[in-house]
């Protein structure tokens, strides 16, 4: 702890302990090495069960958690909340099975080829309806990455049309199923969200907050900045602030932190996803505070997020404090290299444990 005083005069912030409710913890040794970055400062995340083979099971959910929880560091309160993989073979029973458990809180749908490791998911959204018809009945939340994979479908508009030709019908044929639409990157996504508040939620990412398409290719092409969905113009980028920092309680704060080891990331076919993790908190207080919009983090990273889960708010708070560091070039990580989100550049934040 730095003397009182040097920090008199620092701008500080104190916020309920947030969630992160969209994270990728992979497994193996990686799992262990990525998990200290995230339970740092977040007390729960949504996490996403694109693993090889994907936790498609209760069974394998509740293997995953406990792997999970024996790879925290010993002073940790981290509580993972789980999500299964829907697949066009998932029986309806898993869903019954996963309301009881009381650890899965969601179904994670990915199109078959949009994403990582997403080969198992779903071709034919109609195949899964009685899945959803499950769902809809006990009030487990459908979390969707919004992407076409129609391969004549432009890449910068796959979400769009994801929400005209999937998610709208769903919508509709579940008046009471719970949607989270996860990663949003536009501003139609953003106002889509706006007008189903009650039973329809988005994440947002920093790194969508924090950059355009141009990041893609400044000065050369800059694979750390590749994630799916991918990067939008400076509109959109715009859009998803002002709907980050409205404050409205269907926005919430999910990373999608997703680490990829370099060499799969600097590659002639790169893996998509952005490592945020170690100063996801810190970048977001950054854009928060650039929009004046500081006063509203609270209701974007620890409030909305348990009112849509129909979770309790964390009791206990983390403090953020305007005071710089420089994040490495990238990290050693379970052997391999990694390059976080801001590598060799500035954070203006630091997240530090609240004193009380
Ligand atoms: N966001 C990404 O670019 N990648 C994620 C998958 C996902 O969330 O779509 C990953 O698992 O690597
Ligand atoms: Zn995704
Ligand atoms: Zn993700």
């Amino acid at each position: 702890m730095p003397p009182a005083d040097e920090s008199a005069g620092t701008e500080q912030l104190r916020l309920i302990r947030p969630d992160d409710w969209h994270l990728h913890l992979r497994d193996n040794e990686l799992l262990a090495a990525v998990l200290p970055a995230t339970a740092r400062c977040f007390a729960r995340a949504i996490v996403m069960p694109n693993l090889k083979p994907p936790v498609t099971t209760v069974a394998a959910a509740a293997a995953y958690r406990e792997w999970i929880l024996a790879a925290l560091p010993a002073s940790s309160d981290f509580q993972p909340l789980m999500t299964l993989y829907l697949t066009e073979a998932t029986p309806v029973g898993e869903i019954e099975a996963a309301v009881h458990s009381g650890f899965v809180h969601g179904i994670k749908y990915y199109p078959a080829g949009a994403t990582t490791n997403s080969e198992n998911g779903v071709r034919d959204i109609r195949r899964v309806y009685p899945v959803l018809a499950a769902m809809e009945k006990h009030g487990l939340p459908l979390l969707l990455h919004g992407e076409v994979t129609d391969p004549e479908v432009d890449i910068f508009d796959r979400e769009a049309v994801f929400i005209e030709r999937i998610l709208t019908p769903v919508l509709a044929d579940f008046p009471g199923l719970k949607v989270v639409l996860e990663h949003i990157t536009t501003a139609e996504a953003a106002d889509f969200v706006r007008g189903h508040s009650q039973r329809l939620a988005a994440t947002i990412t920093v790194h969508h907050l924090l950059h355009n398409r141009n990041a893609l290719f400044q000065g050369g092409i800059r694979p750390h900045h590749y994630c799916l969905p991918v990067l939008k113009r400076e509109r959109h980028r715009q859009a998803l602030v002002a709907a980050a920092t409205s404050g409205a309680p269907e926005f919430f704060l999910g990373t999608d932190s997703a680490p990829h080891p370099r060499g799969q990331k600097e590659s002639a076919c790169g893996c998509a996803g952005i490592y945020s993790a170690p100063a996801a908190i810190e970048l977001y207080a950054e854009v928060f505070a650039a929009a004046n919009a500081l006063d509203r983090l609270e209701a974007f990273a620890s409030r909305n997020g348990p009112r849509f889960y129909g979770l309790p708010e964390n009791t206990d708070h983390i403090r953020l404090v305007r005071r710089p560091w420089t994040m490495p070039e990238s990290l050693n990580l379970a052997g391999d290299r990694l390059v976080p989100l801001r590598a060799g550049e500035s954070v203006a934040w630091s997240c530090l444990p609240d004193p009380d």
